[in-house]
């Protein structure tokens, strides 16, 4: 960690949640401002490029010192995970989590939670294809919002298991879809499918667990 990063993480103030991992503070659109999306569009730019860049040595040197640069000046930036742009804001891809498999949803209703998800060259696993971790992080995001949106309510993963019906690819649009199969008490089981066009890739069968009030 640089001097900048040490500074950042002394300025976290008392942690302002009451359970689970959702803020008091309003989900909202403009934290990181009007261009904060293509600032996720390059780090993600970045993070595919350096998957598959072979740099010189003279390339590496100065690529070092530019990458030092940019994180000394975005440590500067930093704030505590509740108001951070990045999980908060709805309006772009995976809520603007540059962690996450980008994703638009496209239709949240009874029937669960549809999106449109691209795994890009950063989630490689092998001869083109996904990694199979991507992908049931892709499954536990969009199951995690399916439970949320059938209990109204946070949860937490108790157990996720994936399927790998056929290789998965990168650069693809594909559908993913996650959806209550039945809510017993806290329990709510949670089943999704990642789909190719017509070709099954993988299916999500998991348990996700209503959260007591205050529980972490
Ligand atoms: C719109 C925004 C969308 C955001 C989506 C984000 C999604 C991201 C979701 C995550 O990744 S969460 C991070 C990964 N998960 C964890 O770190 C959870 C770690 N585990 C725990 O914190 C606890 O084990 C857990 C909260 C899951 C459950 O503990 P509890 O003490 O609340 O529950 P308890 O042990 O009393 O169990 C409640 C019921 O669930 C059952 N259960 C719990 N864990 C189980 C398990 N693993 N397998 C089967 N059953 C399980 C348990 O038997 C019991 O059944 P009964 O009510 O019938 O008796």
């Amino acid at each position: 960690m640089s001097e900048a990063n040490d500074r950042a993480v002394e300025t976290v103030d008392e942690d302002p949640h009451e359970g689970g991992f959702r803020a008091h503070a309003a989900i909202t659109t403009d934290r990181g401002g009007p261009r904060y999306g293509e600032f996720s569009e390059q780090v993600r730019l970045l993070m595919d490029n350096a998957r598959y860049a072979c740099p010189d040595d003279e390339l590496v040197d100065e690529l070092i010192e530019s990458l030092k640069a940019l994180n000394d000046r975005l440590a500067d930036s930093r704030i505590d995970e509740w108001h951070s742009p990045a999980g908060t804001r709805i309006d772009l891809p995976s809520r603007g989590n540059i962690t996450l498999p980008p994703y638009v949803v496209t239709e949240v209703n009874d029937n669960g939670v549809v999106a449109e998800l691209t795994f890009r060259d950063f989630h490689l696993g092998g001869n083109n294809a996904a990694h199979g971790g991507h992908v049931a992080v892709a499954f536990d995001d969009v199951g995690g919002f399916a439970s949320a949106v059938a209990i109204q309510h946070v949860s937490r993963t108790a157990y996720l298991t994936v399927q790998y019906r056929s290789i998965t690819p990168l650069n693809t649009p594909l559908r993913i879809h996650a959806w209550a199969d039945r809510i017993e008490g806290r329990k709510v089981f949670i089943k999704g499918t990642l789909y190719d066009g017509d070709r099954l890739c993988a299916e999500m069968d998991a348990l996700f667990i209503k959260l007591n009030p205050g529980q972490a």
